[in-house]
């Protein structure tokens, strides 16, 4: 089975050209929804000793923790050794099921992939990009993002340029849906060539 490895920096696409992944008939395990979902599971009673009032009635509330650790690295690092960990379970669950199943090829998103050291996890590394003024009008125009959270969010991330020269295949979405469909069919064509 091929793992397919979908990262990106915030904004370039990386839900969207997953989405065209599952419409090639390629399971995706979300790592993002996995936290959401962690969020109001396993994560909740760690997070809630790690960081005391961040949790409300059984569910961590996202504003109150952003709110807690942004800015705060050691506090980052100190959320991520909690969330990382259960999500690298519910990955490994996936896998597994994906295999049991006969699947030949799955993808993981994770847009932390590369700052994680996620490569060495996966088979093939699928960097989804697009130019940086399109980059930033799609970030800038969702509720409540600033420059500033922007700036902030861009500062914790690997550039785009390292994660581009990172991958084994690249996804421009800065030409439109149907041009970053036909760039997931013929990378998929090429990594299905590939034995596992
Ligand atoms: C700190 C939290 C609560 C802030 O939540 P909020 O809803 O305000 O922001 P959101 O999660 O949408 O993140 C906004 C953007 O930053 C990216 N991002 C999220 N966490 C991180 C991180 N630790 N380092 C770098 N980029 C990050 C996301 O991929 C997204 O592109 C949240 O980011 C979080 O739970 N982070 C820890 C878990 C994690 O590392 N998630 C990334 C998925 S692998
Ligand atoms: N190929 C494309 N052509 C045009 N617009 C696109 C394309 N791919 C994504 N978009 C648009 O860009 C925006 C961000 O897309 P998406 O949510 O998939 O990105 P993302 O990388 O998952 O974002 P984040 O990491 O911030 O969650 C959405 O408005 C989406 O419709």
């Amino acid at each position: 089975m091929i793992v397919l490895g979908l990262t990106g920096s915030i904004g370039m696409g990386k839900t969207t050209t997953a989405g065209f992944l599952r419409a090639e008939g390629v399971p995706v395990h979300d790592a993002d929804a996995a936290v959401h979902a962690l969020y109001r599971g396993a994560a909740v009673a760690p997070i809630e000793a790690a960081f005391p009032g961040t949790t409300r009635t059984g569910v961590v509330d996202r504003a109150a923790l952003a709110a807690r650790v942004l800015g705060d690295a050691a506090a980052v690092a100190r959320l991520e050794g909690i969330v990382h960990p259960l999500v690298r379970t519910a990955e490994d669950a996936f896998r597994a099921a994906a295999r049991r199943a006969g699947c030949r090829i799955v993808a993981l998103d994770v847009p932390l992939l590369l700052e994680i050291g996620g490569a060495a996890r996966v088979d093939v590394v699928l960097t989804v990009t697009a130019r940086p003024e399109i980059q930033r009008a799609r970030v800038l125009a969702r509720p409540g993002m600033t420059e500033e959270r922007f700036a902030q969010i861009l500062a914790r991330q690997m550039p785009d340029a390292e994660k581009r020269r990172r991958a084994h295949g690249v996804i421009d979405t800065s030409d439109g849906l149907e041009a970053a469909r036909r760039q997931v069919a013929g990378w998929l064509r090429a990594f299905q060539g590939m034995s596992r």
